[in-house]
C-alpha cells in the first residue's frame, strides 16, 4: 500500500459531515443548488459509517457505508453499502482509497457483516479490492408511437394512480415480498422510499415530472413507478424506474399502460432484470429493444465462509474451493463446501481444490447472476476436477436472476 505515513484513517464525526460533503461535491464535479438534495445527502451521511482519510487535520478522503440489508438466496444479510467514495485531487494514487477500503473491511469484520456492496462510478476501480458484479441491469426502449404488441392477454382489472406521498405505505410490503424472489435487493426504510426513491425532483434531470405511481389489484398485484418529460423534438418520454408484477398478465397491463400515455412516444426503462418476462411476451422485438446491459450491484464477500453458509442452495454439492484474496487474507486458502438439503457447511481444508477462484469471481457468482462454467470458459476460474463448475452452478442456481435497482 502506498499510503503516505501522514495519512490516517478514522471515523468522520457528525460535526464534519458538511466538510465531507464538500469533498464529495469537489470530486464528483457537482454542487446541488437544491437544498432538499443537499439535505438528502447530509441525511445519508448521518446514517452511514463514515470512514475518513486525514492528512493532519485536513479531510482528504471519504468512504461512507449505508447500513443495508441485502436479499440473498434464502434470506437476507447485513451488507454495508459503500458510497460517496471521494479522494481529494491533491491526494490521488497514493493509496488513500486502498487505506479506506482496508478500514471498511476491518469494520465489517467487527460488525459481523459477511458482505459489502456498491455501485461503481468506473468499472475498473473495484475488482482489485475483491468486488465483482453480482447483479446486472438492462436499459430497454419501447417505441410507443404505436400500441404495444403483446403475445399474452393483459390483466384487465382497473389501474389506479397512487399519491407518491402515500406510496411507501401502499407498496412497501409488496416490494419486500419481491426480495425473496430476487436476490440483490435491499430493504427500504420509509426514509429511503421518500428521499431516495420517490423524491419530488429527479436529482439527475430536473426536467422530469415528479414520480408517478400506478398500481393494479386490491390486494396489490403489481405497480410501476415512472416519470415523464416533454421533448423539444417529437413526442415525450416515459422513464420507468421500477415495475413489479405478480404475474405476466399484470406486467403486460402495466407495460401497456406505460406505452399508451398520451403525448409520449418512447418508454425508456432503466435497470430491468436480464430475464424480464417482457422480452418473451413482447410480440415485436423491434419495438422492444435492449439498448444496453451493465453491471449493477458489485458485491464483496468479506467473509467467504460465513457468506456461503448463509445462503440457500438449489442442489447438493461437495467441493473444495480455493480462493485467492489479496485484501482480506483470512479468506485466502481452501474451503470445503458441503451442501446437503438445508445444511450448507464451509470449513477450511488442505485437500486438493476442485476449483480456483479470485474472490471477485466468487462474489459474481454468489447471488446466482454469473455462471461458474462461464468463468471457466473465460479462463478466469480454473476447474481442476471435470464437472466441478457444473456441480457448483446447479447448487448456486436461483429461480430468477438477482436484480437491483436501488442505486446509491
Ligand atoms: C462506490 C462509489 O462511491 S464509486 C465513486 C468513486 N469515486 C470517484 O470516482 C470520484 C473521483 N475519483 C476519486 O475520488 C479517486 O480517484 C478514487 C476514489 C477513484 C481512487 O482513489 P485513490 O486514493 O487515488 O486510489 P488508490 O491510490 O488507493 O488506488 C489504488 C489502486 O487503484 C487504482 N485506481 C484508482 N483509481 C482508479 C481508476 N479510476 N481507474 C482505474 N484504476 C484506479 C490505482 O491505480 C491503484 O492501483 P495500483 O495499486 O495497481 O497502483
Amino acid at each position: 500500500m502506498k499510503s503516505r505515513p501522514s495519512v490516517q484513517f478514522r471515523e468522520i464525526p457528525e460535526a464534519q459531515i458538511d466538510s465531507a460533503l464538500a469533498l464529495a461535491y469537489l470530486v464528483f464535479h457537482e454542487v446541488p443548488d437544491d437544498e432538499t438534495i443537499r439535505k438528502q445527502h447530509r441525511d445519508s451521511l448521518r446514517m452511514s459509517l463514515r470512514i475518513g482519510a486525514y492528512d493532519g487535520d485536513e479531510l482528504v478522503g471519504l468512504a461512507a457505508a449505508l447500513p443495508f440489508e441485502l436479499s440473498v438466496p434464502g434470506g437476507e444479510l447485513p451488507c454495508p453499502a459503500l458510497t460517496f467514495v471521494s479522494v481529494a485531487p491533491t491526494h490521488r494514487r497514493r493509496g488513500v482509497l486502498s487505506g479506506m477500503i482496508a478500514e471498511l473491511y476491518a469494520r465489517c469484520g467487527e460488525q459481523g457483516a459477511p458482505l459489502s456492496a456498491l455501485w461503481a462510478s468506473e468499472a475498473s476501480i473495484y475488482g482489485r479490492f475483491g468486488f465483482g458484479p453480482g447483479t446486472y441491469g438492462a436499459t430497454v426502449e419501447i417505441d410507443s408511437r404505436r400500441p404495444l404488441a403483446l403475445r399474452i392477454e393483459p390483466d384487465e382489472r382497473p389501474l389506479r394512480l397512487v399519491d407518491p406521498a402515500k406510496a411507501p405505505g401502499v407498496l412497501d410490503a409488496y416490494y419486500d415480498s419481491t426480495r425473496s424472489a430476487r436476490a440483490g435487493r435491499s430493504a427500504r426504510s420509509e426514509w429511503w422510499w421518500r428521499e431516495s426513491w420517490l423524491p419530488e425532483k429527479d436529482e439527475e434531470d430536473e426536467d422530469f415530472s415528479p414520480p408517478r405511481v400506478v398500481a393494479l389489484g386490491e390486494p396489490l398485484a403489481g405497480y410501476a413507478i415512472y416519470r415523464t418529460k416533454s421533448q423539444d423534438e417529437g413526442p415525450g418520454l416515459v422513464r420507468l424506474d421500477e415495475l413489479e408484477a405478480e404475474s405476466p398478465a399484470v406486467a403486460a397491463a402495466l407495460w401497456r399502460y406505460l406505452a399508451s400515455i398520451d403525448l409520449t412516444g418512447t418508454v425508456r426503462a432503466w435497470g430491468r432484470p436480464l430475464d424480464d418476462p417482457l422480452f418473451l411476451f413482447a410480440a415485436d422485438r423491434d419495438q422492444v429493444r435492449v439498448t444496453s446491459e451493465f453491471p449493477a450491484l458489485w458485491v464483496r464477500l468479506i467473509d467467504v465462509g460465513a457468506a456461503l453458509e448463509a445462503r440457500s442452495w438449489a442442489a447438493p454439492a461437495d467441493l473444495v474451493l480455493e480462493v485467492t484474496d489479496e485484501t482480506v487474507p483470512a479468506n485466502a486458502g481452501r474451503h470445503r463446501l458441503t451442501v446437503s438439503p438445508g445444511n450448507p457447511a464451509c470449513t477450511p481444508t488442505e485437500e486438493r481444490p476442485d476449483l480456483t477462484f479470485a474472490v471477485r469471481d466468487l462474489a459474481s457468482c454468489y447471488l446466482g447472476g454469473t455462471r461458474v462454467s462461464d468463468l471457466v470458459a473465460a479462463g478466469v476460474v480454473t476447474e481442476h476436477t471435470p464437472g466441478a463448475a457444473d456441480q457448483l452452478d446447479a447448487a448456486l442456481r436461483t429461480p430468477r436472476l438477482p436484480h437491483t435497482v436501488d442505486e446509491f
